[in-house]
């Protein structure tokens, strides 16, 4: 099994990774991460702290001569914030002393983490619940599961994202962006990542591009935020990664969650799940087809998984994200410390993040697909998944076709 866990604060003097389970044999080296880490920082919208930090990965252990050697893989990233703040944060954020002398802070956002954080571990001071709840933690699983995108671009099999919608601003109906998707990840959905990436909101019409920032501009005028909805695709994908045996394998429920963990996303969608509820049947389902003994589906309404697994298809999830808790307009809310009714006080903050969270999505999503990945064709090194690969998807394609005749 693979599984990552990272630490850190985001006023704190670093993040903190480790990656386990990951075989012998994948390339890696830190400029791969970086260039993630770097896509995870672009997206207009976002607040003055992507002016200060320059996400750079330390990797420390698990990693020999840019191949992973299977031994757990540490990695550090520093928070620029913290380190260039030194009479500050350091002083905020200390490990050790009491905290006298340091400001609290009590006034909860509506719609962040701050109260229920307070009130689940019984703090009088927000700071602890505010740092850790920050999606500045994204940084690390970002670097995390760049690691399992590595290991899947072994296989050809490769992700991509594009973002679909900023507040009011996005694609009235499917066939707006379904056939630039299509012919972009005809080379694999890393196509359509770089193209995505070229603009500033990471959409790929340059009009909606334009109207989006126009209404991120207008948006920040008023004082208020924006959330949005993005696609992440996944291409390269055999078929029979994950099952439907048990609920905790199936790989749909996985998908959501993955993406449901990412702060501030609130809905998930797996290929055309919200229009399907009110379409017929026959409307929805892909068609079964056989070409030179494989099998293959018409269309990918599924979004390339049935009964919790691949068909082969790509697989397309969208990620639907809450507009940003944090308003310079202030909401109504509690004083922890006196109980009376208050404004909110704004912090700097981000406008909107759906960009940065397309690109965070894309890197949960590696992460449960290298797994399910490995359950099927796992070993100890690259070279005997590539010998278990090679000889099972041969069997799952034309071998299974003839099974069935
Ligand atoms: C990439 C990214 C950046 C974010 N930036 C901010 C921000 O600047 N200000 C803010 O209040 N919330 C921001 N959020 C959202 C909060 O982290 C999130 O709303 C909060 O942790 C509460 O979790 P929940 O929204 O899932 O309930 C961001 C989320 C993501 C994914
Ligand atoms: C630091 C990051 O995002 C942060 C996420 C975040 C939040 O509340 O989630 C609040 C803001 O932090 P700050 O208070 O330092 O401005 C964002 O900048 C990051 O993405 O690396």
């Amino acid at each position: 099994m693979l599984r990552y866990l990272t630490a850190g604060e985001s006023h704190g003097e670093a993040l903190i990774g480790i990656v386990e389970g990951m075989p012998a044999g994948v390339p890696l080296t830190a400029e791969v991460i970086n260039e993630q880490l770097a896509r995870r920082w672009q997206g207009y919208g976002r607040g003055g702290r992507a002016k200060i930090e320059q996400d750079r990965v330390h990797i420390y252990s698990g990693v020999r001569f840019s191949k992973t050697i299977g031994s757990p893989i540490a990695l550090r990233i520093d928070n620029a914030a913290y380190h260039r703040d030194r009479a500050h944060w350091p002083e905020v954020m200390a490990v050790e002393g009491t905290g006298e002398g340091i400001e609290k802070i009590t006034l909860p956002r509506p719609g962040h983490a701050d109260l229920v954080g307070a009130q689940k571990y019984g703090f009088d001071d927000l700071r602890p619940v505010i740092d850790r709840a920050s999606a500045r933690e994204t940084a690390m699983r970002v670097a995390c599961c760049t690691i399992a995108r590595q290991l899947l671009r072994q296989f050809g099999i490769q992700i991509g994202s594009h973002v679909l919608r900023i507040g009011q601003v996005g694609y009235e109906r499917p066939e707006d962006w379904q056939a630039r998707v299509e012919a972009l990840i005809a080379e694999g959905a890393e196509a359509l990542a770089r193209a995505a990436d070229q603009s500033p909101v990471r959409m790929l019409d340059p009009e909606l591009t334009e109207r989006a920032i126009a209404h991120i501009q207008e948006t920040k005028k008023q004082g208020d935020s924006l959330g949005g909805v993005y696609e992440v695709v996944v291409t390269g994908v055999p078929p029979g990664l994950g099952s439907y045996v048990h609920w905790d394998r199936r790989l749909d429920g996985q998908l959501a969650q993955a993406i449901l963990s990412i702060q501030g996303q609130k809905a998930v969608e797996i290929g055309d799940g919200i229009a399907a509820a009110s379409l017929p049947g026959s409307q929805v389902h892909d068609p079964i087809t056989k070409e030179n003994g494989v099998f293959r589906r018409r269309s990918n309404h599924a979004g390339g998984l049935e009964g919790g697994v691949t068909t082969g298809m790509p697989i397309i999830v969208r990620g639907y994200m809450k507009p940003i808790p944090t308003l310079i307009k202030p909401l109504e809310t509690v004083d922890i410390a006196t109980g009376e009714a208050q404004p909110t006080r704004y912090e700097r903050s981000d406008v909107t993040s759906v960009p940065a969270a397309s690109v965070v999505a894309e890197a949960t999503v590696a992460f449960v697909i290298a797994n399910a990945f490995l359950e099927k064709f796992g070993g100890d090194s690259l070279e005997e998944i590539r010998r278990r690969y090679e000889a099972e998807i041969g069997q799952l394609s034309t071998g299974l076709a003839s099974k069935l005749e």
